[in-house]
């Protein structure tokens, strides 16, 4: 298809950094078109009347049912089977940047663009995701499943800019307000505690799984829970049980509903499995010697090596300390600030559960 070069379809979200976005693309010389997806929560009038102030053509589309019955059903379902979900790396590429690449095609856009805190680069070909500048807001660990055929018609503006550099752009454009609003919520749907959030979408689990028992790692009993889902490894905080030191959740067995607690150590994990992968350049990756790999999405780059098993997953060797590694969540490979790999954590084994394994 000939689409106008100059044509980008902006995901605008009604907040600060896809503001910013249309605005600096517009600077750029972009045309822009808007699209906003109503996928919680009430209509949203706000991305309308920006979209208005600046001028640009406005789209909204209505994924309200789609989005409850993939995105947020899959969120519920992982934390049923015992797991810990990135709702953002599911929505990336089976719903945000699969709508907008649908969306950009019928309106003719040639570029696809989001308010996200990351760089593209093109090497040997390809085109990789880099961190962002802004360390303290880089968004490159969300963006791992893309597809080339997707990044190839990316634009990132803001991967250049701090959180700063950004509110202060909108202040100096006349969007004082917008440059004041507070950080928005790390998974869009959820206001709060994700386990508010499981008591009142999915009242199942009271009803069919309810409380079971904390155990230690020789499976000891050590007190009561209120039912697995509420839990995730690495927690600390809120487990409501006095043990006399401090306790963290190892592990958690969704077809016994127990929950395994520990101390720090026994949260080491000295290698995991990780499976359904998106490598860009499998020789590349696995001669790499300064390979990374990040376990979620605070955590820091951890020096790793990795194996291809038989079966398919990866085999993820860490090299410095690394802790509470939770199924379902994100391992994102990383040589420098480049992602080179990505794939879900599909389970843990170290230095304090190996004794443990069917406790
Ligand atoms: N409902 C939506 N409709 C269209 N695009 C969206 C929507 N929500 C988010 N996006 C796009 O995805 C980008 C990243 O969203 P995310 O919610 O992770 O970050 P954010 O920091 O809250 O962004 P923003 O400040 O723009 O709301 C946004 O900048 C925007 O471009």
């Amino acid at each position: 298809m000939n689409r106008p070069e100059k044509r980008v379809l902006v995901g605008m979200s009604g907040g600060i950094d896809s503001t910013a976005t249309c605005l600096m693309l517009k600077e750029q010389g972009y045309e822009i078109v808007g699209l906003t997806m109503w996928v919680w929560g009430d209509e949203p009038v706000e991305a309308r009347q920006l979209a208005d102030s600046m001028g640009i053509e406005h789209h909204v589309a209505d994924e309200r049912e789609a989005f409850r019955k993939v995105i947020v059903q899959n969120f519920i379902d992982e934390y049923c089977q015992g797991r810990t979900p990135n709702p953002c790396v599911m929505c990336n590429p089976t719903f945000k940047f699969r709508i907008l690449t649908e969306w950009a095609d019928k309106l003719d856009c040639a570029f696809i663009s989001t308010g996200h805190y990351s760089r593209l680069e093109e090497k040997n070909g390809n085109i990789y995701i880099v961190a962002g500048d802004d360390d303290k807001k880089d968004q490159s660990y969300f963006l791992w499943r893309l597809g080339q055929d997707v990044l190839k018609r990316c634009l990132f503006p803001l991967g250049t800019y701090t959180k700063l550099q950004v509110r202060k752009y909108l202040r100096e454009k006349g969007y004082q307000l917008k440059a004041e609003e507070g950080e928005s919520m790390e998974v869009c749907f959820i206001k709060g505690d994700y386990r508010d959030f499981l008591r009142e979408h999915s009242p199942e689990i009271d009803r069919e799984i309810g409380p079971g028992w904390f155990v230690n790692s020789e499976g000891v009993k050590l007190g009561e829970h209120k039912g697995f889902p509420y839990y995730t490894i690495g927690q600390r905080k809120g487990l409501e049980i006095a043990l006399g030191k401090p306790a963290y959740v190892l592990k958690i067995n969704p077809q016994k509903n127990t929950v395994m607690l520990g101390d720090a150590k026994q949260l080491q994990t000295e290698y995991m499995l990780a499976e359904q992968d998106n490598i860009i350049d499998e020789q590349e990756f696995f001669s790499a010697l300064d390979l990374t790999v990040r376990v979620r999405y605070r955590s820091k780059p951890i020096p790793c090596t990795v194996k291809r098993l038989e079966d398919g997953r990866l085999f993820v060797h860490f090299l410095s300390e690394a802790s509470a590694i939770a199924p379902g969540q994100s391992a994102v490979f990383y040589i420098g600030r480049r992602v080179v790999g990505g794939s879900f954590i599909a389970s843990q084994r170290g230095i304090g559960l190996v004794i443990a394994e069917n406790k």
